[in-house]
C-alpha cells in the first residue's frame, strides 16, 4: 500500500501534464515505476485508503485466462469493465471489424490464448507456459505478450498490461509484469490485484511455491478529472494493514480455470478500508 501511495503523491508533486489525443484529455504524468507484490508472505496488495471491488479485478483476469474477446463474457464471470471500451469506444464502434455488440476484438487473452501464426494456426502461449513449469522446465522464456502490432487494428484498445514473463528458482515461482500506460486511479487498483492473482494461481496449478511479483510501470498518469479525488481525498487517508487472499486449493489445473472456476473460489480475509470513491473513467 504504501509503495501505491507514494506513486500517487510522486504524480501529484512532479507530474507533467500531457494532452492525451485518444481520449481528449490531459494526464498528470509520469514516467517509471517499480512495484513488488509479496506473493511468498500473502501480503494482498489491495488498496485499503478506498473500497477497491477486487472480485472484478480477478474476473478480468480469469477472462483474459480464458481468452476471452467479449464483454458479454466478462459481465457473465463478474466484472462490467470491458463494457465502455467495447460498445462506447467511436472509433471502435466505426471499426469494420468490430463483431457486434460487446465484441472486444483481438486483444489480451486472445493474443494469450490464439496468436495467429502467419501459415495458419494459432499459438497458445499460456499453455506452453503452464506445460514446460509443470515439468519444472523454465527456458528463459516463460513468457505470455498480448502485444501484437500487427492486430492493432482488430481490437478495441491496444492491452496495458501487456507481457508476463514467469521464472522458476528450484521450486518457487516468480512473476515479471510490464504495463505500458496506467490509469493509477483505476486501472492500477485493478491491475495490483491481477499481477498478485496470476502469480498466486500459476504456482498453484504448476506446483510450486509463490515467490515475489514485480510490476514494472512505464506511463503511470492520473486524468485531469480524477487529481482533486486523489490529491485532497484518498491522499488524506491512513492505510490499514494488507489483507490476504485465499484461493479454492481445489483449484489444480488450467483446465480447471477454462470450466469451473468462478469468483466464488476466491476470498479477502481482513479488509479493513476506507469508503469509496467513484473516480471518473475515461474512454
Ligand atoms: N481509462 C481507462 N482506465 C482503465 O483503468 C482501463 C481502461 N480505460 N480500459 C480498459 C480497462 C478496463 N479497466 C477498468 C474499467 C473500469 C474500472 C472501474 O470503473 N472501476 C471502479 C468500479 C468497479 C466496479 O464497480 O466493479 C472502481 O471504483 O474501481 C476499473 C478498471 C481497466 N482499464
Ligand atoms: O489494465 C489496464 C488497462 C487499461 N488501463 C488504462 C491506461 C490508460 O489510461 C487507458 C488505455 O489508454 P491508452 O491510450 O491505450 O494508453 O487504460 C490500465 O490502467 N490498466
Amino acid at each position: 500500500m504504501k509503495q501505491y501511495l507514494e506513486l500517487c503523491q510522486r504524480i501529484v508533486d512532479e507530474g507533467v501534464w500531457i494532452e492525451n489525443e485518444r481520449t481528449g484529455k490531459r494526464c498528470l504524468t509520469v514516467i517509471n515505476a517499480d512495484l513488488e507484490y509479496r506473493v511468498d508472505r500473502n501480503e494482498f496488495p489491495l488498496i485499503t485508503t478506498r473500497k477497491s471491488y477486487w472480485k472484478a479485478a480477478i474476473a478480468e483476469l480469469l477472462g483474459y485466462i480464458r481468452g476471452y474477446s467479449n464483454a458479454a463474457d466478462f459481465r457473465a464471470i463478474g466484472t462490467p469493465t470491458w463494457d465502455a471500451n467495447a460498445n462506447l469506444n467511436e472509433a471502435w464502434l466505426a471499426n469494420p471489424h468490430r463483431k457486434g455488440e460487446d465484441d472486444m476484438g483481438r486483444v489480451y487473452g486472445v493474443q494469450g490464448r490464439a496468436w495467429a501464426k502467419p501459415d495458419g494456426g494459432v499459438v497458445d502461449q499460456l499453455r506452453k507456459v503452464v506445460d514446460n513449469l509443470s515439468r519444472g522446465l523454465d527456458d528463459r522464456g516463460e513468457i505470455i505478450s498480448f502485444y501484437n502490432p500487427g492486430e492493432f487494428h482488430m481490437g478495441c484498445l491496444r492491452p496495458c498490461m501487456h507481457t508476463h514473463n514467469f521464472s522458476l528458482l528450484g521450486d518457487t515461482l516468480y512473476l515479471t509484469s510490464y504495463q505500458r500506460s496506467c490509469d493509477v486511479p483505476l486501472g492500477l487498483n485493478f491491475n495490483q490485484v491481477q499481477v498478485f492473482t496470476f502469480l498466486a494461481l500459476m504456482a498453484q496449478i504448476t506446483g510450486h511455491k509463490a515467490g515475489v511479483a514485480y510490476h514494472k510501470i512505464v506511463n503511470a498518469h492520473i486524468y485531469e478529472d480524477q487529481v482533486e479525488l486523489m490529491r485532497d481525498v484518498q491522499l488524506k487517508r491512513e492505510p490499514y494493514p494488507a489483507p490476504q487472499l485465499e484461493i479454492n486449493p481445489d483449484i489444480k489445473t488450467l483446465e480447471d480455470l477454462e470450466t469451473w472456476v468462478t469468483m466464488d473460489d476466491f476470498a479477502v480475509h481482513n479488509y479493513k478500508h476506507h469508503p469509496p470513491i467513484a473516480y471518473p473513467f475515461s474512454v
